[in-house]
């Protein structure tokens, strides 16, 4: 038998299996790295988390990524390359952390590697005549190159098989949120304001698990840092929402962004940086004539639409006055201008932080992947949402021996 087959055997048996997750997001930042150790599996799962950083991109790295990220037309050898290459700097990065901690990777069981998704084609976003009905997503940073460099058996691509039995291999985070944050005493939404904003929604534990599902929302913070780029390229972001509360909501512009049959799609429904992008701000600054609109009340609309995208998804599926308790995570729980637009627009909900579960909020998208390798190898395929479409009941990942 294959030595590595054998020691993912063992580590299924294991009552406990210490987890890397990976998750390089929509925003470029960097790479987040979630020590995990990760005690029994399915809705026994309890997580410790040993360490969280996420580990900056240099101006390179972010330049590299794109120049192909959620573009239609790229350089077929451009795309070639960047996929070892970045499997391979997520492996020294990986080893760079493990140094930190002063932890030898042979103490490590798995690595859980997102990837980076360079483009996102659910059906109603492409609409290509020659792929009618076909769901597709695409990561990359190979996880043979990290599982050989690091010498860790490494679990990746795990959109494809949500793809595979019905999905649009996004939003995946219901299935770690139902694991880790189910709780018998509420239901609970559990938002993730990343690049793109998506939520989750999870019934009182115990009750209808068919119940669970994720959707994304629409745009988070991604059209808020296009804006800033695009007006002031020395920044990356609008630090704590400071330039869009110095604003005032362009109204006409804001309809106009919401008019997008996006918002009114069936849930659950996933988006990405293909729609919402600064060019689909340019086109309807345009149609609103507002493109001399200055900067802060670009950003000020821009929040509000992010905001709206949000309430408009937890409208369609709670009625019109929600009442849950919403816990927040993502960069944009940092950014309290967007924390008291959600406010405003959904006046009967209780919003804080996933801190309040214990749950760090950066880490919890790196934290799902190491749930989610965590359950393909010990686990069962997740029966979550099964009441509803497009949650497929799968258990997800593709596994890398490193030798
Ligand atoms: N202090 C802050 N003030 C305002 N915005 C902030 C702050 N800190 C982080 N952000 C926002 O959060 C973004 C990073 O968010 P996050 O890391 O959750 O995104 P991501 O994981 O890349 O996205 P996705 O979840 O869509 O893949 C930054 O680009 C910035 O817009
Ligand atoms: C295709 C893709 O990479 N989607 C990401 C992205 O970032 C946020 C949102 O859009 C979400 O749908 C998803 O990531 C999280 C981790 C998810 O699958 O739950």
């Amino acid at each position: 038998m294959n030595p590595h087959l054998h020691r993912l055997y063992q580590l299924a048996q294991q009552p406990s299996r210490r987890i890397v997750g990976l998750m390089s997001g929509t925003s470029l930042d960097g790479l987040d790295v979630a020590l995990c150790r990760l005690h029994g599996h399915g809705t026994n799962t309890r997580l410790e988390l040993e360490q969280f950083v996420t580990v900056p991109y240099t101006d390179e790295v972010r330049h590299r990524i794109r120049q192909v990220f959620a573009r239609e037309q790229v350089s077929l050898e451009y795309l070639t390359l960047l996929n070892p290459w970045l499997g391979h700097l997520h492996a020294d990065m990986v080893l760079q952390c493990l140094q930190q901690w002063q932890i030898p990777p042979a103490e490590v069981d798995l690595i859980a590697s997102h990837g980076q998704t360079v483009y996102h084609a659910p059906v109603h976003q492409h609409q290509h005549p020659d792929f009618p009905g076909t769901n597709a997503t695409l990561q990359l940073g190979d996880a043979d190159h990290l599982a050989v460099r690091t010498g860790i058996i490494t679990l990746s691509d795990f959109r494809q098989k949500h793809i595979a039995a019905g999905g649009e291999g996004a939003p995946l985070a219901a299935y770690g949120d139902y694991l880790l944050l189910s709780s018998p005493q509420e239901e609970r939404l559990l938002l993730n304001l990343g690049g793109i904003a998506n939520f989750t929604y999870l019934p009182r534990a115990g009750q209808d698990a068919r119940m669970a599902f994720s959707t994304d929302t629409g745009p988070g913070n991604t059209l808020l840092d296009a804006t800033v780029r695009r007006h002031q390229p020395a920044l990356s972001y609008d630090e704590d929402g400071h330039l869009a509360a110095a604003g005032t909501v362009q109204e006409a512009l804001r309809t106009e962004l919401l008019a997008h049959p996006f918002f009114q799609a069936p849930l659950p429904r996933t988006t990405g940086p293909e729609l919402f992008n600064s060019a689909y701000v340019q086109a309807a600054q345009e149609r609103t004539r507002t493109t001399g609109l200055p900067l802060e009340d670009l950003l000020a609309t821009l929040v509000e639409v992010s905001a709206a995208g949000v309430a408009q998804a937890v409208r369609q599926a709670f009625g019109a006055t929600p009442t849950l308790a919403v816990y927040v995570s993502g960069g944009g729980a940092h950014n309290p201008t967007l924390m008291a637009a959600l406010q405003q627009q959904l006046p009967a909900c209780r919003f804080t932080t996933t801190a309040a579960l214990g749950m760090l909020p950066d880490a919890k998208e790196a934290i799902l992947f190491a749930v989610l390798a965590n359950e393909a190898v010990a686990g069962q395929p997740l029966s979550i949402g099964s009441g509803r479409q497009r949650v497929p009941a799968v258990s997800m990942g593709k596994i890398s021996l490193p030798a």
